[in-house]
């Protein structure tokens, strides 16, 4: 059984190698969903009974490993020295610092890295992150999957 929740995030960033626009400072309204399969829980009773996991749950591991981290942060690559300087500059700045550029697909892979650790097997349901969809604008989306060899654990 799949279910998939989705969260919304404010943040900043630029693509400093683009030749173009994308290298100018600015910030998307990303919206992140997250799929995770696992068994139905069935035993009577319990408040997950029906469940593969809360969905408030889901949303409770979700922000406290990710969403909140991101959400009105500026996301800034570890190689833009200029803008690395200056945000360290800015007087308690919310800055996360990356070791990729910032694109749609590194932060869909950071992301799916960071939520597979926090999900793994929450409930002995063999629960499990499958997917990771990461849109920076309303038509522009990278997608991690399991199964699409895209993600290892290892790495
Ligand atoms: N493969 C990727 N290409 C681009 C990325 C990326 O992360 N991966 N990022 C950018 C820019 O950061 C920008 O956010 C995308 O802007 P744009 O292409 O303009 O997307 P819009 O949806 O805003 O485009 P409209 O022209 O408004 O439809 C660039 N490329
Ligand atoms: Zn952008």
């Amino acid at each position: 059984m799949l279910i998939t929740r989705k969260f919304e995030f404010d943040a900043g960033h630029r693509i400093s190698t683009h030749t173009s626009k994308c290298r100018n400072l600015h910030g998307h309204r990303y919206v992140l969903e997250i799929t995770l399969s696992g068994h139905i829980i069935a035993d009577a009773g319990v408040p997950e009974q029906g469940m593969v996991m809360d969905f408030s749950e889901v949303k409770r591991i979700a922000k406290e490993a990710l969403v909140d981290q991101w959400d009105h942060a500026f996301l800034v690559y570890a190689g833009d020295a200029l803008v690395l300087s200056f945000l360290q500059s800015l007087p308690d700045h919310k800055t996360v610092v990356l070791e990729v550029q910032p694109t749609a697909e590194n932060l869909a892979l950071i992301a799916f890295g960071v939520l597979d650790r926090a999900f793994c097997d929450k409930y002995g349901n063999q629960l499990q992150l499958e997917h990771v969809r990461l849109f920076e604008t309303p038509n522009c989306w990278a997608d991690v999957d399991r199964k699409g060899g895209m993600y290892d654990r290892g790495a």
